[in-house]
């Protein structure tokens, strides 16, 4: 099938790629010229396990192409993906100027049947804007689809090829079969495709990621309590887990979620449900608690110091918001290097892949290490704040030799706890007793 995505960030590079990898002719269009450059010269623009190979691939086979004329994307195209940003607007809505303004522009373009796929996260109701969008600037029949995307960071090729589930959310019986057939050869292992209507569809886009995200904050209270009792959250974690109902995934505490998708989405579907005057306490005190929990390492850091950490030099093990990302997009070392900044520490930092995009974001703010170990060159304590692969293992008598004071604050409960009494560490952990 001939195929348009319009925008190429995340979701638009995964989409495009992996429909081209099943054998789909695939244009990627966005606006940004120097990423449309760097891509046509063989360039990924983000960094994605597994991503690489398929974009190489499918460029040299000639079936993924990238331009930044939206006329020449969608000429041939059978079906046109949007997978455009829909970020916060001011009262933390989702805003939906791209989708509209992008919407607008096709419209203005085609001159024959389309099928119009939203792949952005849309508050319930877009299709039916979308659709109105056509209807005013156009006489040629389109249908639009919604077709959530449940990919995550890091793994988003296998989510991608291999999906739990596929939903399409459409009336229209055309274009149900049209994305049934280019949907099959993802879903020929035996995972369900749902059809359903749009507004069904849009909404189960928030609902899966609000969900999620209520399981981790439920989690994040839980290790919050533990600490006070004096229960081990791992234990605990472990012991509700393994009730099919509740479900071993999603269960890991931490300092608070961050990313591209949660911390919007959740206030998006909060509003949305405002709008319909419809008061939805759950999501206002996931926010809530996720906003006290992304504090609780510095606050735990500022406690061990008596408040004071002026002129203290502190070693931060991770910037990207999860492992296996350089999404820096709502991560929560962010704020923990505001806080310690703001507080008149010194912080130095590694990410195995984000450096770069926190040097573009804070510039000389914090010192970026070469590796791990030079971070921890005379730091008065070290903080983690992404469970890295390299970081769940080190060399601790390398750490012993550069660390100034052997003490971590672990925000991934990375280590053992007996290991870090036995290595005679100071080491707080989320929801785990403090050992000294
Ligand atoms: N990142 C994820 O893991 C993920 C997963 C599932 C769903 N989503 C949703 O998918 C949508 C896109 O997310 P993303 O992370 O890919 O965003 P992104 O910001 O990485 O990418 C958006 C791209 O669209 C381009 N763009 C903007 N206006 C354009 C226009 N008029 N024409 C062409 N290109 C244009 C931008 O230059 C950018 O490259 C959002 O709604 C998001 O919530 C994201
Ligand atoms: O047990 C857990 C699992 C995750 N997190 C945090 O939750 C956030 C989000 O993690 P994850 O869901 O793995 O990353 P994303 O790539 O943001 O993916 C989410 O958001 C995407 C965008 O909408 C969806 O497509 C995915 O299904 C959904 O998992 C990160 O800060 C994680 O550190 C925890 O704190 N504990």
């Amino acid at each position: 099938m001939k195929i348009a995505v319009i925008g190429t960030g995340y979701v638009g590079l995964v989409t495009g790629t992996c429909l081209a990898e099943t054998g789909n002719n695939v244009i990627c269009v966005d606006i940004v010229e120097e990423k449309v450059n760097k891509m046509k010269a063989g360039q990924i623009p983000i960094y994605e396990p597994g991503l690489d190979v398929l974009f190489h691939r499918n460029i040299a086979q000639g079936r993924l192409s990238f331009t930044t004329n939206l006329a020449e994307g969608i000429k041939d195209a059978q079906i046109i993906f949007m997978a455009l940003p829909t970020p916060p607007g001011g009262d933390g809505a989702a805003d939906l100027s791209y989708i509209l303004g992008a919407a607008k522009d096709i419209s203005k373009l085609i001159t024959e049947y389309k099928v119009i796929v939203n792949k952005s996260t849309v508050p319930v109701g877009t299709a039916d804007k979308v659709a109105a969008v056509f209807k005013e600037h156009t006489n040629i029949e389109v249908d639009v689809v919604s077709n959530p995307e449940f990919l995550r960071e890091g793994v988003a090729v296998d989510d991608f090829m291999k999906p739990d589930r596929v939903v399409i959310g459409t009336k229209s019986e055309k274009a149900q079969k049209l994305m049934g057939e280019l949907y099959a050869p993802y879903v020929r292992q035996g995972n369900p495709i749902y059809y359903m209507d749009e507004r069904s569809s849009e909404l189960t886009k928030y609902a899966a990621n609000s969900f999620l995200a209520t399981k981790i904050t439920f989690m994040n209270e839980i290790a919050n309590l533990c600490e006070i009792v004096g229960a081990d959250v791992d234990a605990v974690r472990k012991g509700i887990g393994s009730d099919d109902r509740i479900g071993k995934r999603f269960l890991f505490p931490g300092i608070g979620y961050g990313g591209s998708c949660f911390p919007k989405d959740v206030q998006a579907l909060e509003k949305a449900a405002v709008e319909h005057k419809y008061d939805f306490k759950i999501l206002k005190a996931v926010m809530d608690v996720n906003e006290k929990q992304k504090t609780i390492l510095t606050d735990k850091v500022l406690q061990y110091f008596k408040g004071d950490v002026k002129g203290k030099k502190f070693a931060l093990w991770g910037l990207a918001f999860k492992p296996e990302t350089d999404d820096i997009r709502e991560a929560p070392a962010l704020y923990i290097i505001n806080d310690l900044i703001a507080a008149g520490a010194e912080v130095v930092a590694f990410d195995p892949e984000a450096m770069e995009n926190v040097r573009a974001l804070l510039g000389d703010k914090i010192k970026y290490a070469k590796d791990q170990y030079e971070a921890l060159e005379g730091a008065d304590a070290l903080l983690i704040a992404t469970e890295w692969s390299v970081f769940r293992n080190p060399d601790f008598e390398k750490m012993e030799e550069v660390l100034k004071n052997k003490v971590v604050f672990d925000g991934r409960n990375l280590f053992d706890l007996q290991k870090m009494i036995d290595l005679g560490y100071y080491y707080n952990s989320i929801g785990r007793k403090i050992v000294s």
